[in-house]
């Protein structure tokens, strides 16, 4: 049954995130269906099945009668807070939500659903309505806990620079910069993207270790200089061919023993699992013209044609949203 109804679940936390219900309850001494309903237009029976249901999967509390945030959700769920995941959650549900209604053309027409690469040339296209905005402020809430446990997982203070290639608004540089004191970071993304993260760093507390670049990883040459470049979540948005282009550049960018490290949603090597992965992995055919998710041993073959040895399979030490693990590998 969790299965067949996912979505509602889905749904749920989507629309009292609509209802900022999680910031509006954050502090304070929480409310009842009545004093939420009254506070939002609704009836008493639609305000008490909506808190019941955010009862229900931990995302409330139920104290003296009445509902407030739950550990989870005061971390995670109230806007301003450093590991606010709300914007994922408002993207997909906006962006995603009707295109999977379609799962079944896409996977006819093996084309995307949520773009149309006969009037746009790409995803990531600044014209696009939701890209515009809401998708790096998106990318930002689902990478900014991800790159927590990336820096807790692997040591990014053996390395002087590191470059973030299509590292949107330098959610991975600003925390592990965080983390590493002595470590420099730049972002580098497409100008509309680099722009936004130029302005957002500047104001946190990295804002001196970090810069952003603007640039097209396809068109132009990455900047060299930088002894690890960092992939996550980027190489699943593109075919094989596309892929073998972009580790080229990283390739030709690296000194000798330059590394790469690639985070994602790896698949198993054996193509039956993990859910995380393998959902994400059909997300590419409704959001993407070729990309697709892929295994380890796969990602360790592509590494090996663009030039790089010696890959390590890296796990993380804490579960992180949108990446299972790492590769890393080292230009000879
Ligand atoms: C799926 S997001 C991943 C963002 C971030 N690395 C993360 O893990 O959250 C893909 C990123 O690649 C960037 N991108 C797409 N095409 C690009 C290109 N041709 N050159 C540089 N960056 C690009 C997008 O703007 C976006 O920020």
């Amino acid at each position: 049954m969790a299965i067949a109804d996912g979505f509602r679940v889905a749904k749920v936390l989507a629309v009292a995130l609509d209802f900022d219900l999680f910031t509006k309850l954050s502090g304070g001494e929480g409310t009842t269906p009545e004093e939420f309903g009254s506070a939002e237009g609704l009836a008493p029976r639609p305000a008490t099945l909506l808190l019941t249901a955010c009862a229900s999967l931990g995302l409330l509390d139920k104290r003296d009668g009445r509902y407030v945030n739950s550990e989870l959700s005061e971390e995670f769920l109230v806007r301003g807070k450093r590991y606010f995941f709300g914007d994922l959650v408002t993207f997909t549900d906006r962006r995603e939500y009707d295109a999977w209604g379609k799962l079944d053309v896409a996977l006819r027409t093996d084309r995307p659903n949520t773009w149309d690469p006969d009037t746009e040339q790409t995803l990531f296209d600044p014209q696009d309505e939701h890209m515009a905005e809401l998708f790096p402020k998106a990318a930002h809430s689902g990478a900014v806990f991800t790159a927590r446990a990336m820096a807790l997982s692997h040591d990014f203070g053996a390395y002087r620079r590191l470059l973030d290639v299509g590292g949107g608004l330098g959610s991975f540089c600003g925390e592990l910069c965080a983390h590493h004191p002595n470590l420099r970071a730049t972002v580098y993304d497409l100008p509309f993207v680099s722009g936004m993260a130029e302005k957002r760093l500047a104001e946190t507390e990295v804002g001196d270790r970090v810069d952003a670049l603007g640039g097209d990883f396809f068109a132009d040459g990455l900047p060299t200089g930088y002894d690890a470049i960092l992939l996550t979540n980027i190489l699943h948005d593109w075919s094989d061919e596309e892929s073998a282009r972009i580790l080229a550049k990283c390739h030709d960018a690296l000194g000798s023993g330059g590394e790469v490290i690639i985070g994602e949603a790896f698949l198993d090597d054996d193509g039956t699992g993990p859910v995380a992965g393998a959902v994400a992995g059909l997300n590419m055919l409704v959001e993407t013209a070729a990309g697709t998710n892929r295994s380890r041993a796969a990602y360790t073959e592509m590494l090996n044609r663009a030039g790089f040895t010696d890959v390590r399979r890296l796990g993380l030490v804490v579960d992180a949203p949108l990446i299972n693990g790492a590769l890393v590998a080292r230009k000879a």
